[in-house]
């Protein structure tokens, strides 16, 4: 074990990572190590959440904002996990208090969790002075779930394998949503499973499918895109959550461009024309009283960087590399 430098006990590392939305998410049967291969287009949207990182003796998570209450602090928090890898990885002997404060709702199909652990792995490595190149931490990540190497990269990726194999998207332009989000969340594992039962062994991949929805992104074409939007978990979560019904007809009724369940669910994403527009949907969605809460947000958005640095009382600004 390396003894990390001591970092001045008033030195804090904030950094902020977003949430998504699988704007296509293709659906392979399950293979033999349980998970299913997909091919899947992410976005990266403008709710974020902050860790702080702060030195600590020991390993110890603190949450904030959005739902803290459903997010666990013991050694299941994905954050304290990402942080336990990366000084498993290299070899530091270090402590950590993370602090998270939520803006992506709780198992909510917007990788809150997954954006939670990506941020620990930067915050960490900047305030350890691992300095491990992206591609590593991207590397970390994949060990930590299928979402979590997204919301290090950010902007708009193609997603194989579990998910997690990313390639850049180019896409052009701005994308208004407004997000029904439901209190009680789905869990990942269980629509998986509602959705093995209802294909029944019969799907194919079909990635070649969303060649309208890359053209739409490289157009910058909201239209278009609201067309091309799919989600093959849709009927699951469905199937477990029929109420998501509703928001997705109300949505569509504000004249959403399209509409769609967002990756695992319960939030259902909704496509607006403008920023104006988005408010619109969420006011409607709000009237007619079919979420628990409403948000609207822009996509696509960068992923995890450093937002600031501080020694002491003295913030010295961001140290952002991540694009
Ligand atoms: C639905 C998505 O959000 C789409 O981006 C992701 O696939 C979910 O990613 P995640 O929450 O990071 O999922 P993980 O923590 O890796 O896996 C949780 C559980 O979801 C199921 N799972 C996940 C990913 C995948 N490609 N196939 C699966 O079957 C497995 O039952 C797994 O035990
Ligand atoms: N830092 C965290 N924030 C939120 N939930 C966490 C965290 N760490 C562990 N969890 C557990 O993970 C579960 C799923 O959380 P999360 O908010 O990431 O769901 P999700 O957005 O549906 O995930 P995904 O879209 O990646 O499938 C929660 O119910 C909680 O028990």
């Amino acid at each position: 074990m390396i003894p990390a430098s001591p970092p001045r006990a008033d030195r804090e590392v904030r950094v902020r990572a977003p949430g998504k939305v699988n704007l296509s998410l293709r659906v392979g049967a399950r293979e033999s190590d349980g998970f299913h291969p997909l091919a899947t287009v992410f976005q990266a949207v403008s709710l974020f959440e902050e860790v702080v990182a702060r030195p600590s003796n020991d390993l110890r998570v603190t949450v904030s904002g959005q739902h803290a209450d459903r997010v666990p602090t013991d050694m299941t928090n994905l954050a304290l996990l990402a942080a336990q890898l990366l000084a498993a990885h290299t070899g530091i002997e270090a402590g950590v208090h993370l602090h998270l404060h939520k803006a992506v709702p709780v198992a909510g199909g917007m990788a809150g969790g997954s954006a939670d652990a990506a941020a620990a792995l930067v915050a960490c490595d900047a305030l350890w002075g691992t300095g491990l190149p992206r591609e590593e931490l991207v590397e970390l990540a994949a060990q930590l779930g299928s979402d979590v190497p997204f919301p290090l990269i950010g902007h708009t990726a193609i997603g194989t394998g579990r998910g997690h194999l990313l390639a850049p998207a180019m896409s052009r332009g701005e994308y208004h949503w407004a997000f029904a989000v439901r209190e009680q969340g789905l869990s990942t594992a269980r629509v998986f499973g509602v959705f093995d039962e209802l294909i029944a062994g019969a799907t194919g991949l079909e990635p070649e499918a969303d060649r309208a929805l890359m053209q739409a992104l490289r157009a910058g074409d909201p239209h278009a895109l609201g067309r091309a939007l799919h989600n093959d978990l849709q009927h699951a979560a469905l199937e477990l959550a029929p109420s998501l019904a509703e928001p997705l007809a109300v949505a569509q009724d504000a004249g959403a461009l399209g509409v769609l369940v967002s990756g695992s669910g319960p939030t259902v994403a909704a496509l607006a024309r403008s920023r104006q527009h988005a408010l619109v949907i969420a006011a409607a969605m709000t009237a007619a009283g079919v979420a628990d809460e409403v948000m609207t947000a822009v996509g696509p958005v960068p992923g995890a960087r450093v937002i600031q640095t501080t020694r002491g009382s003295a913030a010295v600004g961001g140290t952002d590399d991540s694009d």
